[in-house]
């Protein structure tokens, strides 16, 4: 089975994908627009931020799995890939420390405004009295938007400073909240009401796309900080760069509207060379620890699909499929028995979404639950059962 890696992966977990059978293509330097003809006849793609289009999927027939080395997938086409029937697979969390490293380094950096700091002394101009004015992070108010593994990881390194931690997640009750050591905001707004810095850890979406909009910026106090480790898009980039501009916040972003996808270009992000504003280079994940993190799970993401057919951490597949009942059939384990109870679902005009087939101890019966697009009439159901030599029980559930 052929594998195309499209961007950086560590050597030595080459070699572990090499130890599966796999034929491994390592080709770094590919660009997004080449990637749809490059693909070819591999069966596995695997990317860290390379953008994966529609046209990949129309274009690559053998392709069945992609594996996003990282966390979002907000760069893949997951909608092009599903109609095709792609496993679209990521590494979630495996990076999670590296970002909540940055996103803490930072709020620090905003604080004390070290990267000025560092480009004076480069300069040549030693300025203490400039420089001494900042306030101090201990015993102010963090916020985590996004409690997810990097938003945690976030919240826990800032207690670590002594901040107290108030955080908005969509599923964030008071009862997680206590038990994760922060407190729970009601909604992005008052979260922003309470908070010296607010952190963005949430993924791109359609629902959260511009999810730190301007009323959200707006109601944070005067000086707060904003640091961006999420994607450019989850914030009102307008609102961020006038309300920096003004001197009302300072923020940082190691993300950027447009950013390239390689690792070098010429590019100028709207708010670089602003004052009050500190840019990376999306380097969230760059640190070994968190790569080699990634290229492992990544590993073990391959050697189950090659291995059982089955895709941990798959993103694209239905957690419920839109069945309108459920078909039980207990049955002896026999030849053709499954078929046969397709055959009358199918005569019936009857989409089968989903079959799971268990089977009991000693192996002589199993059970077949068959999700169905709409109920069978009760015909359909009489000639199931009339196979009396092979079924045991056979009865609709409508789904609730
Ligand atoms: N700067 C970097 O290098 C870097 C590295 C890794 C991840 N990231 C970004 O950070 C994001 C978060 O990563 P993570 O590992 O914490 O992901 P995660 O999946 O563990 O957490 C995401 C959080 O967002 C919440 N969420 C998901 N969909 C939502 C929606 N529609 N509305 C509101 N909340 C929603 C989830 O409940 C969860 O709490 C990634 O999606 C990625 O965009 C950036
Ligand atoms: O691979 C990278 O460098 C960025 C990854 C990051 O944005 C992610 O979503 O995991």
């Amino acid at each position: 089975m052929k594998v195309l890696i499209a961007d950086a992966f560590p050597k030595e977990r080459l070699a572990d994908l090499a130890a599966l059978g796999l034929q491994v293509d390592h080709r770094p330097e590919l660009k997004a627009q080449d990637l749809p003809a490059a693909v070819g006849d591999a069966s596995i793609l695997i990317v860290r931020s390379k953008q994966v289009t529609a046209q990949v999927f129309e274009q690559a027939e053998a392709l069945s799995l992609v594996v996003r080395a990282g966390a979002g997938t907000n760069t893949i086409d997951v909608a092009a890939a599903s109609r095709r029937g792609v496993y679209v697979a990521n590494c979630p969390g495996q990076n999670a420390i590296a970002v909540a490293e940055l996103a803490i380094g930072l709020a620090l950096a905003l604080d004390r405004r070290i990267p000025d700091n560092v480009q004076a002394l480069r300069e040549g101009r030693w300025d203490k009295k400039a420089f001494s004015v900042a306030r101090g992070l201990y015993g102010r108010t963090f916020g985590v938007l996004g409690l997810g593994a990097i938003g945690r990881e976030t919240a826990a390194r800032a207690a670590g400073l002594g901040m107290r931690v108030h955080a908005w997640s969509r599923s964030l009750d008071a009862e997680r909240a206590e038990a994760l050591g922060v407190v729970a905001a009601p909604s992005p707004l008052e979260l922003a009401r309470r908070v010296d810095v607010l952190s963005v850890h949430l993924p791109l979406k359609k629902e959260t796309r511009g999810l730190v909009s301007r009323e959200v910026l707006e109601a944070l106090r005067p000086g707060a900080l904003v640091v961006n480790t999420a994607r450019a898009e989850v914030v009102d980039q307008a609102a961020l760069e006038e309300l920096t501009r003004a001197g009302r916040l300072r923020a940082a972003a190691d993300v950027h509207p447009g950013e390239p996808e390689g690792g070098r270009a010429e590019f100028r992000p709207p708010m670089a060379e602003l004052p009050g504003f500190y840019g990376t280079h999306h380097i969230g994940a760059s640190t070994d620890q968190a790569q080699d993190a990634i290229a492992q799970e990544t590993v073990r993401i391959l050697a189950s699909f090659v291995g059982k057919g089955e895709v941990p951490n798959c993103v694209n597949v239905l957690d419920r499929t839109p069945a309108r009942c459920r078909l039980v059939v207990r049955h002896l384990d026999k030849v053709g028995v499954l078929a046969n109870v397709l055959t009358a679902v199918r005569e019936a005009g009857i989409n089968a979404q989903q079959v799971e087939n268990t089977v009991f101890q000693e192996a002589a019966a199993a059970c077949c639950v068959i999700e169905l697009d709409e109920r069978p009439p009760a015909e359909v159901l009489e000639r199931i059962r009339a196979r009396r030599d092979e079924i045991i029980f056979a009865e609709v559930f409508d789904v609730a």
